[in-house]
């Protein structure tokens, strides 16, 4: 298996791109379902959850073509087209790689009247249930069965009617779901206390591309008026904030300066606040953002809330960049039950950090040294890349392909940016 090695102790300096979002790429690549028409979409990044969820649409009957990307470009154009659709049916083999393949079953839902899905599971992070995703499609009409690890959503004969839905907790995932499904449905659809992530805003923003009729989108409360068809788009995939404040703190724990090219401010302005509370240079700077460390970093404290709180995915980039902050800072996570496993690991390169089941007091110390270290899921293995830049000596990070689900040619833009980073085969 392989293994990136970082020899520490470069400040990084440079431009770095942005690539397009994990997260948003995730959730646009399903709006293929809703439409017979051929649905492009530019600036998608290289990952393997970008090629597990086009393998995914592939099994459905979705043809699937990327143009014109050279490998050296970043980003790349996929055209995605409908036209029929030979399956419903998300298998356990595809679903259980990715749990992003949940957003598959309010689209097809919406297309073809039925989905199957298998149920994802937990993952090292937490455990993750599906139950608002149900409790919204059963509110927009549909009938929900569950036999044998899979789900399978229904609509009633004419289609399903639209309704309402309160969610009790904020969801990602099922405001995405419940949107994909609401502008297709017969009547009007509305969402209360609906998640307002920018990734969020870009789902709207392509749906109404292709023909939607949405209120209140960027805001907790959205109605949807549903129509009868969708038409094709071509639609940019917004620029990946998780991604932009990782190489900050990358840039900041080891006294550097990055401009990072496509960032924008507007989409991450949480993350910006905590770096500016750690005493972190950022400033917005024509087509993106330029960040420096400016004297030592400060302690901070934080908790994880859903958008416009500061985000439970930069937890673990922000908590290894405060392991050198001058005093004790405090980040509690409200999000994931379990999503602390960066610690232990951190700790073995000389951080002191205790947690408490929700909260994780970071010591601040003078330095970190590098060791053998063991990625457990894509932030935790981020946070392990920022420390080991900043550590003494060579760091070995093992596990890598959670880091290929959500970085985009990570030891490619380190290496840009003056990092002493390599992958190589390991045993
Ligand atoms: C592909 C993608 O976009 N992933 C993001 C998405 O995940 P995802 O959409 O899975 O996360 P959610 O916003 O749904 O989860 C938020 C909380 O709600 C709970 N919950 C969720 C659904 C449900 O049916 N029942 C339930 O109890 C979850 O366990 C969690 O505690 O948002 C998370 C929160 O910002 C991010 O960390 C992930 O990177
Ligand atoms: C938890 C994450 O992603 P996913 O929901 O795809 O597991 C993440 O991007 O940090």
């Amino acid at each position: 298996m392989d293994k990136i090695i970082i020899r520490g102790g470069k400040r990084l300096s440079g431009t770095v791109p942005v690539s397009g979002a994990k997260n948003s790429a995730l959730t646009l690549l399903p709006c293929a379902l809703l439409t017979d028409e051929p649905l492009t979409l530019r600036n998608l990044p290289r990952l393997a959850d970008i090629d597990g969820f086009q393998h995914l649409l592939n099994q459905f009957g979705i043809s699937t073509s990327i143009a014109g990307a050279r490998p050296e470009d970043f980003g790349r154009v996929m055209t995605l087209q409908a036209t029929r659709l030979t399956s419903t049916v998300a298998p356990y083999d595809l679903v259980r790689k990715m749990r992003a393949s949940i957003l598959v079953l309010g689209p097809m839902l919406a297309r073809a009247g039925e989905a199957t899905v298998s149920l994802p599971g937990g993952c090292a992070i937490g455990n993750r249930p599906i139950d608002l995703h149900l409790k919204v499609l059963e509110a927009l009409g549909a009938t929900i069965e569950m036999a044998a690890g899979y789900v399978r959503a229904i609509a009633p004969d004419g289609g399903l009617p639209g309704g309402r839905y309160s969610f009790p907790v904020v969801s990602v995932g099922a405001t995405e779901n419940a949107l994909m499904t609401a502008v297709l449905c017969k009547g009007k659809s509305t969402l209360h206390n609906a998640a307002r992530e920018p990734e969020i805003v870009d789902l709207c923003n392509l749906l109404v591309a292709m023909g939607a009729q949405i209120e209140g989108i960027g805001t907790s409360d959205i109605t949807i008026h549903g129509v009868d068809r969708l038409h094709g788009a071509t639609y940019m995939v917004m620029p990946d904030r998780i991604e932009a404040g990782s190489y900050a703190c990358a840039a900041a724990i080891t006294g550097g300066e990055v401009t990072l090219t496509g960032a924008r401010i507007e989409d991450m302005e949480a993350t910006v606040q905590a770096l500016r509370d750690a005493g972190v240079l950022v400033e917005p700077r024509k087509g993106g953002l330029y960040v420096a460390a400016d004297g030592p970093i400060k302690p901070v404290t934080i908790s994880t809330a859903p958008y416009p709180g500061f985000a439970t995915d930069m937890q673990a980039q922000l908590m290894a960049m405060l392991c050198l902050a001058k005093g004790s800072s405090v980040l509690t996570e409200t999000i994931f039950e379990n999503r602390y496993m960066h610690v232990p690991e951190l700790n073995r390169m000389g951080a002191h950090i205790e947690t408490k089941g929700r909260t994780a007091v970071v010591h601040g110390v003078d330095g970190l040294t590098g060791a053998e270290v063991m990625a457990t899921d894509l932030r935790a293995s981020m946070s392990l890349v920022i420390a080991g830049l900043a550590a003494q000596g060579e760091t070995q990070v093992h596990r890598l392909y959670h880091l290929d689900r959500g970085y985009e040619r990570l030891e490619e833009k380190l290496s840009l940016l003056g990092a002493d980073i390599e992958r190589v085969g390991g045993d």
